[in-house]
């Protein structure tokens, strides 16, 4: 590849051949669970118990999950190219990492990270969380998922700017276009200006047209020929 600056955003739809549901499909996340009561601070406050058995339940599927085709090339895409390449997920499985990449911004959280309400660490966590866990750190029973829920900032943003004002390729990879700032980030490149930009998604994404390249298909498939 001869770009030398190369920016990815993935979503969901990268890790549905993984056997992660996405969010928007049928049967999805969305689809069984209600955004306000799981994904939101309102609705932590009012039923934490949903909540941390909401992200109890994704953790324990993740352990079934494996990295697929797609991950793997990013991974190798980001060892052996030679230039920059970063990787932005909104996703909050460790599929990027196991699939071999190092270097991926969480730009919403990660599955298996708690944080503490009380002394405010991060701690590391694959197993089951509820509200009577205590800190392993101050002991507070006070932990939550370490993810961005909607109302809240996202992780790395100053970072994921400046990543996206230098880049000569914006690859975009399996999401909806749904969810903001993600889904500004296509037209923050365009207005910069000398970036190649390129969605890889099954089906056109909202914000298709914005991009200049657009290949639909699956991902496991498409990425790997993209990027070797
Ligand atoms: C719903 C939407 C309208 N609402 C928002 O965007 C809100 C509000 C908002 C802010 N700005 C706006 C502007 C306009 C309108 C609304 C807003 N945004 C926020 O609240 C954000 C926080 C949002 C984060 C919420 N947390 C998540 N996740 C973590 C938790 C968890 O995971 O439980 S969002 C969660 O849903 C989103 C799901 O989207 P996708 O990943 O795209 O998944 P989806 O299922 O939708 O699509 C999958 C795609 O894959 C494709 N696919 C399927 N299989 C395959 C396959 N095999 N291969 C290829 N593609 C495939 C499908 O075709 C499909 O297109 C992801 O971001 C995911 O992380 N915070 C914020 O804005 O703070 C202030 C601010 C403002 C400015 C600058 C900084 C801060």
């Amino acid at each position: 590849m001869r770009h030398q600056n190369i920016v990815i955003l993935t979503g969901a739809g990268i890790s549905a051949e993984s056997g992660l549901s996405t969010f928007r499909e049928e049967g999805g996340l969305w689809d069984r669970h209600r955004i306000e009561d799981v994904a939101t601070p309102e609705g932590f406050v009012r039923d934490p118990d949903l909540v941390h058995e909401f992200y109890s339940t994704r953790r324990r599927q993740l352990k079934t999950a494996s990295p697929n085709p797609a991950h793997i090339a990013l991974g190798r895409l980001q060892r052996e190219h030679g230039g920059q390449v970063s990787i932005v997920t909104q996703n909050v499985d460790d599929l990027h990492e196991r699939g071999g990449a190092s270097d991926v911004i969480h730009m919403h959280g990660e599955l298996k990270k708690l944080r503490c309400g009380a002394c405010h660490r991060v701690h590391v966590w694959d197993g089951v969380c509820a509200t009577d866990t205590p800190c392993p750190a101050c002991h507070a029973k006070a932990l939550r998922p370490h993810v961005v829920w909607f109302g809240e900032m996202p992780f790395d943003m100053d970072r994921i700017m400046a990543l996206l004002a230098d880049c000569d390729l914006f690859m975009s990879i399996g999401t909806s276009g749904q969810v903001y700032p993600a889904a500004g980030f296509v037209s923050e490149v365009r207005q910069i200006g000398h970036a190649h930009t390129v969605e890889i998604n099954l089906e056109p994404s909202d914000g298709a047209s914005l991009f200049a390249e657009r290949r639909h298909g699956p991902a496991g498939t498409l990425v790997p020929a993209y990027v070797e």
